[in-house]
């Protein structure tokens, strides 16, 4: 008996955004499939960010089409958390001045029929669905393990902390796909190791990831698939060995020898 393998969660086909004479991305195709941690890496400034972009809504590709679950995305990017798209910032970017709990809870917002204003205001009708709301939000700052700083200020957090709030705001909206832009930038090693272990554990709930990252060692620990840009266009995509072993990403990339390379 043959199985059918479920649908990707994210098809981009033919990805490109020009901003005026600059070709930032340009014809990119990438696919994610279900429960799969999907790396995408590149020297600074190959495009990875503005790819991210416009899978989110943020841009409108020039060219090019991206559906999640077959569906193609509304260029908005309430639209596209709404659809079951999620992602966090290069720079972080919470409320600094709201309790960790609450930064949480604006995350759920797309999930309430309260809407964000009402929830903010603290209005009637969200205090209604706020003890639901509460209890996921408070599921997810345990599972992300800042559930003993849930009323701290968001501004007090040392910053591996902020970066696992970002993820557990962007977790409040139940994505099928959360996008990472460097989760572990600026974090120690062990905090990017324990950066890895969260993200496996968000795999592990059946939420696809698609991360950009420049710590090779997250990417080629964690990732299923990964992707290379090299002056906005895809280079080379397969599993982490393929791309390591792969010399044009050598020579692109990775410029020094890989640690495997250094072992011999
Ligand atoms: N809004 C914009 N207007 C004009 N040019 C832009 C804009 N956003 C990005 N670019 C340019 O597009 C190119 C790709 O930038 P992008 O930030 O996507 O790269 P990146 O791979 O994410 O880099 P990094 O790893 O440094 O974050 C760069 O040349 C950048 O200057």
């Amino acid at each position: 008996m043959t199985t059918t393998p479920p649908p990707p969660v994210l098809t981009a086909t033919g990805v490109t955004m020009r901003f005026g004479g600059l070709t930032a991305v340009r014809a990119v195709d990438l696919t994610v499939h279900p429960s799969r941690i999907v790396g995408l890496i590149g020297p600074n400034g190959a495009g990875k960010t503005t790819f991210f972009n416009c899978l989110t809504g943020l841009y409108v590709p020039t060219e090019g089409t991206v559906t999640y679950q077959g569906t193609v995305l509304p260029p908005k990017p309430h639209l596209v958390t709404q659809a079951g798209i999620a992602r966090t910032f290069q720079n972080i970017r919470l409320f600094a001045n709201m309790t960790v709990l609450e930064n949480v809870l604006v995350g759920r917002h797309t999930r309430t029929k309260e809407g964000l204003l009402s929830a903010l205001l603290r209005g009637p009708r969200f205090r209604n669905a706020e003890k639901t709301s509460e209890q996921r939000a408070m599921e997810l700052l345990h599972f992300t393990g800042l559930a003993p700083k849930r009323d701290h200020l968001a501004r007090n957090l040392p910053y591996g902390e902020q970066r696992k709030l970002e993820i557990a705001r962007a977790l409040a909206s139940d994505p099928g796909l959360l996008l990472l832009d460097e989760p572990t930038a600026g974090m120690n090693p062990q905090e990017s190791r324990a950066a890895e272990h969260l993200v496996r554990a968000i795999r592990d709930q059946g939420i696809a990831v698609l991360v950009i990252e420049h710590d090779m060692r997250f990417i080629f620990n964690l990732c299923d698939h990964v992707a290379v840009l090299v002056h906005g266009e895809k280079l080379v995509e397969g599993t982490p060995q393929t791309v390591q072993n792969d010399d044009r990403v050598i020579a692109a990339y990775l410029g020094t020898p890989t640690p495997k390379d250094t072992d011999r």
